[in-house]
């Protein structure tokens, strides 16, 4: 008999409430209260300060307390009469509004939240105070109020020990330190200062002169003749060249005339003043050649850079604020919850207690049979299964629980019995048995789940319960590819239909679109509906969704271009994924002139896959690999459906770079094998039941049911709102011609037809390099070239590496040929 063990919970120690630290950091509200404050404060202490210097002498009076009732004169009252006669007269003096400029400059930095640094403004201004103070009591000891009582002690202290030269040394060391350590002066920027402001003023004089009379000459050509000073040219070149020709002559004197009837121009110009003529007459004087050499002089002029300080995106997003990709679509509404069906009526999984303990006592006793001992045993209702955990006794070797499942299947009577032993992680075997009575897991409760609700995903999938009753929410852009199997009937189109309906729940149209390749035809036929909003397509196609197996290599190859695009643009932003990309983007860094443009997610779903490899095989397997491959960084994401999961159709290739799978019932092991790399989902029950990985655990799981009919109403609510002007449009593929039809019509032959003919029969040799270098043609021309010389009879059949055999022997034997072509 077996023992009863009895476990005993543990008793958690309650927890001693743990110290918590008080907070002091300031919400936003009791900022704009204490910024407002101290700004306030600040104006009234300012008012107070004013006034304090025309009434102090009738209030000092009152502050005296000869009769403190009475009123007193400061603007600001008694409040005023104190504070200014305890900051003016006691303190520092006319340096006191120094303080109330602080006041409320710290009141202004806490009422916006500003991050720079208050104590060097104050650590500065109580220096520059006490400075003023001393400052001022030195040079005016009679005017009390200018410099304090502070500025008054401090100079009468400092005279006995270092005297009056010794005050002024030091106040001027404190000056000089001040415009150091404060203002960062040096006497190089001092100067450069100077010399700029000096070059400022000159440019200015330049410019003023080029503009109002083409006068002064930098540059004499002797050997132009040109009629007058008035027709003078002026080039004004980059660097502000100014090349004035005048009237050339040989006569030194007359030539110093033409200068001297130039300057009273300058001189009488009525918008000019007397400083400016000044400095233009002394700088004729260095610039104008005194002798009768011909001189240049060419002064270009420095262009100093202006610096940006300002980087462009952020005053883009301050003044247009982030990109949003939604805008288009402003108002689109999501569909709403109530157009999913409710298949539980409001009850949730019931738990039949009978079925429960007929179940255990079958499974112990079985085991029994088989000399098997059972120390516990947990049972876990499920929505379609119920999974019964048990710990056998110690010395049960688990190999010979796993071996009975068939026989514990046959005793329970039941189908679509799995037994995972050891449960990975819990030290306990399990036995999935199916429940007699199975809950449909509606499509309504999965999205209305809180963890599909708060789900943080780029494309969020909730597929359905767990054995454990928790649905189940997934990343498709972390998985980063899907790859579904299930025989026939089993929920294959159900699961597809939910993936598509959870992420419809979830994402915006500007956000994600579908390419949906559909062989069946009539699977997916709803989301033609919302073909504006949320499909992609070939420019030249009609409809979005993909019937046709041969427009499949088509979508594929686009799918290909549209990825090395993507790949590219992310290479120039310097982005290493989608999310970063549009990140980026969305803060306007990156230039939409650029070629940039926010990148919606893909997501590629092939119903009946194995029905497309038969047909075009190759094809497809290279586009597909390609994409598996390479596409998870840029957002392209693959969701693969075969009812055979035969190892011809998922290849190796495939399966590598799809490490998340779904299995729905299948009929073999060998299949349940081929997709997921375990036995099990052979064992399932259908409908729904299905195995799900993501390259560790399988987890049972009941696929949420959508059906039909709920499809259907949600594409329509979308259907019916505001659309794009068409679908996201892919990359133009151009198919290669595909296969060499040889009876290539003489009128579609090539330009240079005749010419290659000629080429070859000359040569005699029938090369696609050969017509390459003569005709200079690129590889694909050349090729089309020699596809029609074979279909003319000139050249023969592909050979391999050989070149093809020329059936013409010379050129007049190919020109009777063509002749004859003519005529036929
Ligand atoms: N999650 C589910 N919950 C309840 N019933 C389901 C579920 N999924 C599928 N079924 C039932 O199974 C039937 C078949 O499902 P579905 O059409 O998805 O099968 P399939 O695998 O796509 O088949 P085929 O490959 O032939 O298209 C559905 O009509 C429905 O009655």
């Amino acid at each position: 008999m077996a023992k009863k063990k009895t476990v005993k919970k543990t008793k958690k120690t309650p927890r001693v409430p743990k110290f918590k630290k008080p907070d002091f950091t300031l919400t936003r509200q009791h900022r704009l209260i204490l910024g407002s404050l101290l700004m306030l404060f600040a104006i009234a202490l300012f008012i107070a300060f004013v006034s304090f210097f025309f009434t102090w002498k009738v209030d000092q009076s009152e502050l005296g307390g000869v009769s403190p009732s009475a009123e007193t004169a400061n603007w600001m009252q008694k409040f005023g009469a104190n504070i200014s006669h305890f900051f003016i007269y006691k303190g520092f003096g006319v340096a006191s509004f120094i303080f109330t400029g602080l006041l409320f400059y710290t009141g202004l930095h806490i009422f916006l939240d500003s991050k720079k640094k208050l104590f060097n403004h104050w650590f500065w201004g109580s220096v520059v105070v006490i400075w003023c103070s001393i400052f001022f009591s030195f040079f005016f000891s009679d005017v009390s109020l200018l410099g304090g009582t502070v500025g008054y002690e401090v100079n009468y202290y400092l005279e006995s020990y270092i005297g009056k030269i010794g005050i002024g040394l030091l106040l001027l060391f404190g000056a000089i330190t001040y415009a150091v350590l404060r203002l960062r002066l040096t006497p190089e920027s001092v100067m450069e200062y100077f010399n700029r402001k000096a070059k400022d003023i000159k440019d200015d004089f330049e410019t003023v002169d080029t503009t109002a009379e083409p006068t002064l000459k930098e540059e004499t050509t002797a050997s132009e003749t040109v009629p007058s000073p008035e027709n003078a040219t002026i080039e004004e070149a980059t660097g502000k060249k100014t090349t004035v020709a005048t009237k050339t002559t040989e006569d030194k004197s007359e030539f110093e005339l033409s200068v001297e009837n130039l300057q009273p121009t300058i001189k009488n110009h009525s918008d000019r003043t007397k400083k400016d003529n000044t400095i233009k007459d002394a700088s004729f004087e260095v610039e104008i050649p005194k002798d009768e050499e011909e001189t240049t002089i060419e002064v270009e002029k420095v262009i100093e850079e202006k610096t940006v300080t300002e980087n462009l995106s952020d005053k883009l997003v301050k003044e247009h604020g982030e990109f949003d990709p939604k805008l288009e679509l402003g108002n689109f509404r999501f569909p709403t919850i109530e157009l999913l069906k409710d298949y539980t009526n409001g009850s949730s999984i019931t738990i039949n207690q009978e079925e429960l303990e007929e179940n255990k006592n079958q499974i112990v006793t079985t085991l029994r049979n088989y000399k098997i001992e059972i120390a516990s045993i947990k049972a876990t209702v499920g929505p379609t299964v119920t999974l019964y955990e048990i710990i056998p006794e110690a010395g049960v070797r688990i190999s010979k629980i796993k071996n009975l499942e068939d026989d514990i299947a046959l005793s329970l009577a039941a189908l679509g019995i799995r037994i995972i032993a050891p449960m990975p992680g819990k030290g306990t075997i399990g036995i999935e048995v199916p429940n007699k009575k199975p809950a449909i897991v509606s499509m309504r409760s999965a999205i209305a789940s809180k963890k599909f609700q708060q789900a943080e995903m780029q494309l969020p999938i909730a597929f359905g319960k767990t054995i454990s009753n928790e649905t189940l929410v997934v990343d498709l852009a972390k998985m980063p590819h899907l790859l579904m199997a299930g025989a026939t009937g089993q929920g294959k189109s159900v699961g597809l239909n939910c993936i598509l309906t959870s992420i419809l729940y979830k994402k915006h149209p500007a956000e994600v679109k579908f390419v949906l390749v559909d062989p069946k035809k009539v699977e997916l036929t709803l989301f033609n509906k919302i073909e504006r909003h949320y499909l992609a397509k070939l420019p030249d196609s009609e409809e979005a969704i993909i019937t046709d197996n041969s427009k499949v290599i088509n979508t594929l190859n686009s799918l290909c271009i549209e990825m090395d695009q993507r790949y590219d643009m992310l290479k120039n932003a310097m982005c290493r994924n989608i999310v970063e990309y549009n990140t980026k983007f969305k803060a306007r860094k990156l230039n939409p002139n650029d070629g940039h443009k926010f990148l919606p997610y893909i997501v590629l779903v092939v119903d009946e896959f194995a029905d497309l490899i038969m047909t075009a095989g190759k094809e497809v397997e290279t586009p597909i690999a390609r994409l598996a491959q390479l596409a998870r960084a840029i957002g392209i994401h693959l969701i693969i459906a075969t009812q055979r999961p035969s190892v011809n159709v998922i290849t190796g290739m495939i399966k590598a770079n799809f490490p998340a799978r779904v299995a729905f019932r299948v009929m073999s092991k060998i299949d349940s094998r081929t997709i997921l790399d375990n036995a099990g989902a052979d064992q399932l029950i259908g409908r729904g039941d299905m195995l799900y990985t993501q390259g560790n655990d399988l987890i049972r799981i009941q696929c949420a049911f959508v059906d039909t009919p709920e499809v259907e109403k949600i594409t329509d609510f979308i259907g019916a709102q505001k659309a794009y002007p068409d679908a996201h449009i892919l990359p133009e593929y151009q198919g290669e011609e595909s296969g060499t039809s040889l009876d290539v019509d003489i009128a579609d032959r090539d330009k240079l037809f005749r010419q290659a003919a000629e080429v070859i029969v000359i040569a005699q040799q029938g090369s696609a390099s050969l017509l390459q270098r003569k005709l200079k043609l690129g590889y694909n021309r050349a090729g089309r070239i020699i596809d029609q010389l074979e279909a003319a009879g000139i050249v023969g059949q592909f050979e391999g590496s050989k070149a093809r055999q020329v059936l013409v022997p010379d050129i007049l034997a190919l020109e009777q040929l063509l002749e004859n072509e003519k005529n036929g």
